[in-house]
């Protein structure tokens, strides 16, 4: 709960009396598009956060070109205005000082935006001109574009536009629990409101998107826990020179774990670099003169210099969620709360708001009081939604794995997919529409990743000869290790 805030009243006043089609838990990025497109589907919808104040927070903050077309379905596409967001038109992998540029894709290469039925209206899913965003490049260019943005800033947006929502009451408390009735079913929220204590409200419907560090994902099961395996450490950088404007980059190495730089707004710059624990260093401006600095590109060192002096970190755990069903009458779990992958590809979003429009779809024309047809809709939305969220979830923990290879088998797969990468053509054009959230098919991202393996293991062959056939059967069982595990956990678990 927000302390010593002057919190406004309005925030404090939700009635408990009335029956609420849903309650919302949660304020972060998928909360806020939930309740307005339900609002706008003529619910009555009840958001409660325990902080509406601005976060600052190092997640979220570079939105894929498949996040911002979910957006515009959602008719929410304007919370990247007026916030200096920089546009994003492609990425740059960087391995042992080479480069590939990746361009994003082709708009006509996908099939066109969906527009859902009351929710998108007035324009509402086209960007505005402002003094970075424009017009012309969003909605004309012949590529898909993304964004990336202050998490806080997008996040303050976001909740403006449910503000405005007549629709929506907002709270502010501390959800302590969701209520259930002794036949398991879910009637609402208790929650701790300054004040007023411990308050029961109801709702047909009661949506969990308590996030990254979600309390409530264990309703679902009590297994329904994620894995932490890494961290990322962050700083913001200051008029950086970048080495390909307007595009994120994945700086890579033989010698040290993976880091991400992205640009943020004219004059910030995000660098997340990796760390092989959930736990960070003690002395990370050691860790960081060691580790990091010795591989960040010329361009950046001034800037990353400056961060490093100022000494301003920043940590936050990646954890590893696969998404589980949603099978409790009058409970919804969706976003981080449901479902996490490694932040390495910047996916989150992505994944949490084709959720959200996939979910519009299927419940958006119900009436909630129907609780048995809800359950059964959002029974085939946990089937439906898998595609989509597979492709993009293991291919950041597939991504990870090779990018921070720890072995000398992950090390030759690391090579190797640059090397895939440096053929250009195909080779990256496929990739960058998995990334972008523009292919959802995991049968042809399992073609691609064990093309990738054996052009690795090919190459280790032309350079070790029979050393390197021999050891191809290991690495090619690496990669089955890596790879598989994961995409059945997202497809059949
Ligand atoms: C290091 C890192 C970097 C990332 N970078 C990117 C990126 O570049 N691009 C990308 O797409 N994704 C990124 N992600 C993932 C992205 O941040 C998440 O997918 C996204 O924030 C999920 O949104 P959410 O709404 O589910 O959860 P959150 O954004 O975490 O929001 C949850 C909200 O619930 C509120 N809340 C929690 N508990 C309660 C309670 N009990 N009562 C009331 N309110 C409560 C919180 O205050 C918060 O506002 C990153 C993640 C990490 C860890």
């Amino acid at each position: 709960m927000a302390e010593n805030k002057v919190v406004a009243p309005e925030l404090l006043n939700a009635d408990d009396k009335t029956t609420y089609d849903a309650i919302v838990v949660g304020a972060g990025v998928i909360g806020p598009c939930v309740a307005t497109a339900l609002a706008r589907k003529g619910k009555k919808v009840l958001i409660v956060e325990r902080d509406w104040s601005y976060p600052d927070r190092i997640v979220g903050e570079l939105m894929q070109p498949g996040g911002i077309r979910a957006l515009r379905s959602l008719g929410m596409v304007q919370s990247i205005n007026n916030i200096e967001a920089w546009p994003v038109t492609g990425y740059t992998v960087i391995y042992n000082g080479e480069e590939v540029d990746i361009p994003y894709p082709y708009k006509a290469d996908s099939p066109a935006v969906e527009k859902l039925k009351d929710i998108v209206k007035d324009g509402n899913d086209k960007v505005l001109e402002d003094s970075t965003i424009h017009i012309k490049d969003f909605e004309y260019d012949e590529r898909e574009r993304g964004a990336a943005f202050v998490h806080g800033r997008f996040l303050d947006n976001l909740r403006k536009i449910v503000a405005k929502e007549s629709n929506i009451t907002r709270l502010q408390g501390n959800v302590v629990e969701i209520m259930k009735d002794d036949k398991n079913e879910v009637y609402g929220a208790k929650v701790d409101i300054d004040g007023r204590g411990k308050v029961v409200f109801k709702a047909h419907l009661t949506f969990v998107c308590d996030g990254i560090f979600s309390h409530f994902r264990k309703e679902l099961h009590p297994d329904h826990v994620p894995k932490v395996n890494s961290s990322f450490v962050g700083m913001a950088l200051y008029n950086t020179n970048m080495p390909a404007p307007m595009h994120g980059h994945v700086i890579l190495g033989t010698n040290h774990m993976p880091i991400i730089v992205y640009q943020l707004s004219p004059e910030e710059t995000r660098i997340l670099c990796a760390y092989n624990s959930p736990k960070i260093p003690s002395d990370i401006k050691s860790w960081m003169v060691k580790d990091v600095q010795p591989y960040i590109p010329k361009k950046l060192r001034p800037s990353f210099d400056a961060a490093l002096a100022e000494g301003k970190f920043k940590s936050m755990p990646n954890s590893y969620l696969p998404a589980r069903a949603n099978d409790i009458l009058g409970l919804c779990v969706i976003g981080d709360a449901l479902n996490m992958r490694h932040p390495l590809t910047g996916g989150g979003m992505t994944v949490g708001l084709n959720d959200v429009v996939l979910l519009m779809k299927k419940i958006g024309d119900i009436d909630f009081a129907d609780r048995e047809t809800v359950l059964d809709e959002i029974l085939d939305f946990n089937y439906e939604k898998r595609s989509y969220g597979a492709v993009i979830n293991t291919l950041s923990i597939a991504l990870y794995s090779l990018f921070a290879a720890d072995s000398p088998n992950l090390k030759v797969l690391q090579k190797g997919c640059f090397k895939y990468f440096q053929r250009g053509g195909d080779c990256v054009y496929t990739p960058i529409r998995f990334l972008s959230g523009v292919l959802p098919k995991p049968f042809v991202l399992a073609r691609v990743f064990f093309s990738v393996a054996f052009y690795a293991i090919w190459i280790n062959i032309q350079e070790k000869g029979i050393a390197g056939f021999l050891e191809g059967f290991s690495i090619l069982l690496t990669a089955i290790k890596v790879f598989t595990p994961y995409m059945y956990n997202e497809l059949l678990a």
